[in-house]
């Protein structure tokens, strides 16, 4: 065993990284986009491969959820595997009636509430961002596919079931905060203190202020709009 999460070998994983929350998108990425993949990790399930798309490598590794989790994953996957470019490919509930179900979500930067972040710089209110080339990449590659996609403020929540609804999400909603997930601020975090790049693309799943809610069909092929979308970036980025 490599790492006490990951039994791959140093080599076994390409520099540009795909990071699903859930191991059953990780095995569908790979079965579904990538050629010649291969299955690099499964300790814990929590599964990675690698393979290629459109000729480069490339691989996706499961974060598993919230920002502990992941940043265990992308830890180890910078400091023993070397990655560069690190995607976060996810889900998200929506915050601002303006974002719609099926849209995607760039996370310019990422609000939190998590200790992963909060406490660690002193006075300061550090703010988690994105790596701009890589945003920017991806949000002209998403209008070029006619998607509609958002680039703004990310929630990034250790709290999934919010006992106060969607009032508990306070003032965010107001100051342009668009939709909440559980992983980009840790992802942003640790890309910054180890000088990789990374991005977090979201699709919109159901909205906390409207109730509606993706249908499984749509799902799916929203995650492909997504998934093709983050591939693109990742090997051209
Ligand atoms: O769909 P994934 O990538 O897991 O992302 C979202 O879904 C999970 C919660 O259901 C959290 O991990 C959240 O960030
Ligand atoms: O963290 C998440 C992910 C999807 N939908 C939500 O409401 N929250």
């Amino acid at each position: 065993m490599t790492t006490p999460h990951n039994h791959a070998e140093p080599g076994d994983y390409a520099e540009a990284v795909l990071l699903p929350g859930d191991p059953l998108r990780a095995k569908w990425i790979a079965e579904t986009f990538l050629a010649d993949a291969r299955q690099v990790n499964a300790v814990r399930n929590c599964l990675g491969y690698t393979g290629s798309w459109k000729g480069r490598p490339v691989s996706v590794q499961a974060s598993g959820m919230g920002q502990p989790s992941l940043a265990i994953y992308v830890h180890e996957l910078i400091h023993v595997y070397g990655a560069k470019t690190l995607i976060r490919v996810g889900t998200c509930g929506g915050l601002n009636a303006a974002v719609k179900v099926r849209d995607v979500v760039l996370a310019q930067g990422a609000t939190t509430d998590s200790a992963i972040v909060r406490g660690r710089f002193g006075p300061y209110d550090f703010a988690p961002l994105a790596d701009f080339g890589l945003l920017r990449l991806a949000a002209d590659k998403a209008e070029a596919r006619g998607l509609r996609v958002h680039a703004g403020n990310m929630l990034s929540s250790d709290v999934f079931y919010h006992e106060d609804g969607f009032a508990g999400y306070g003032k965010l909603p107001g100051h342009g905060v668009l939709a909440v997930e559980m992983e980009a601020a840790a992802l942003y975090t640790l890309a910054a203190r180890f000088s990789v790049r990374a991005l977090a693309i979201c699709t919109m799943t159901d909205c906390l202020v409207t109730g509606e809610e993706i249908d499984a069909q749509a799902r799916q092929t929203s995650l492909r709009d997504m998934v093709e979308l983050a591939l693109d970036v990742a090997v051209e980025g």
